[in-house]
């Protein structure tokens, strides 16, 4: 059985990464009472932690990720990032979204060195990080291609290096790999662990894809249907590091866990289908 630890933050001297503590998100729609997608809830990531969130289609994960990106201000409730109260945009975050975010005029090797030009890195400083970088992604062969010359996958390698070479604290990701086909999906999961490993940033991951979720992280929340949707389990994965995202599929650990959570997962799909039906 995966173990559920409790939802209550832990005490301690080193502050979290992230924090959310009774954290409700309305959205306001003209002529309606405001929308209440998320309700009261808390969550917090220890530096240095993979943690995933997982619920069904439009219960309020991408939303919770834009909180604490600063994107929007909750309704109620504290977002911290090191301890400090947020105020507008999360400066320690980098943030990596389901849609490329790649500039299809510029070559792959431009758009990872204008992600440090715009802050100010001098051109020559800029090109040589961004090569080092596209190296790391497994793209140094791709450096003069445009976007329209890339695979999917190759153009999320992209978006990954243009992110990383930011070097932020904390990397906030929304359905990075999406798009992407199966295999594909398992292959960048691998890169996204091996390069994690090397500094352990907080992750916060959303998906709808348990697997994925098991496969990458340290904890997987599970996010109940909305409206006012709330964590309602905090599973911590407590499969091996290092870590194949492929590989670790096939170890009988894995399956376990999987059963364990799904059980909770599915109750919450099967009530937002019976509400859309
Ligand atoms: N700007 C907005 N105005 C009104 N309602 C919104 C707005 N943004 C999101 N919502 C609603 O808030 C709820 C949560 O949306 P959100 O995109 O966070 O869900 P999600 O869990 O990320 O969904 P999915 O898995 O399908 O991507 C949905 O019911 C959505 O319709």
């Amino acid at each position: 059985m995966a173990t559920v630890i409790p939802l209550k933050p832990a005490q301690g001297p080193t502050a979290s990464a992230v924090r959310l503590t009774d954290i409700a998100i309305e959205f306001r729609i003209k002529g309606r009472p405001p929308y209440k997608a998320v309700a009261p809830t808390s969550l917090a990531v220890a530096d240095g932690e993979f943690v995933a969130i997982v619920g069904p289609t439009g219960c309020g994960k991408s939303t919770l990720l834009n909180a604490v990106a600063g994107l929007l201000k909750p309704a109620a409730g504290k977002v911290e990032v090191y301890g400090q109260a947020l105020a507008g945009l999360n400066a320690e975050a980098g943030y990596l979204f389901q849609q490329d975010a790649v500039m299809p005029w510029k070559t792959a090797l431009d758009n990872v060195a204008i992600a440090l030009e715009i802050k100010g890195v001098g051109r020559e400083d800029a090109l040589g990080a961004a090569r080092d970088w596209l190296g790391r992604v497994g793209l140094g062969r791709f450096l003069d291609r445009y976007p329209h010359q890339l695979s999917g996958g190759q153009r999320k390698r992209v978006g990954l290096a243009q992110v990383l070479i930011r070097q932020p604290k904390i990397l906030l990701m929304d359905e990075p790999f999406g798009p992407l086909d199966a295999q594909t999906r398992q292959i960048m999961g691998s890169l996204l662990l091996d390069l994690w490993a090397g500094d352990r940033k907080a992750v916060l991951f959303v998906t709808h894809d348990l697997e994925e979720a098991i496969a990458l992280s340290d904890r997987v929340l599970i996010m109940s249907a909305g409206p006012e949707a709330r964590i309602i389990g905090d599973h911590r994965i407590d499969l091996a590091r290092p870590r194949d995202a492929a590989d670790i599929r096939t170890h009988p650990r894995f399956h376990d866990i999987h059963k364990a959570i799904w059980g909770q997962l599915r109750a919450e799909v099967i009530k937002t289908y019976g509400e859309e039906a």
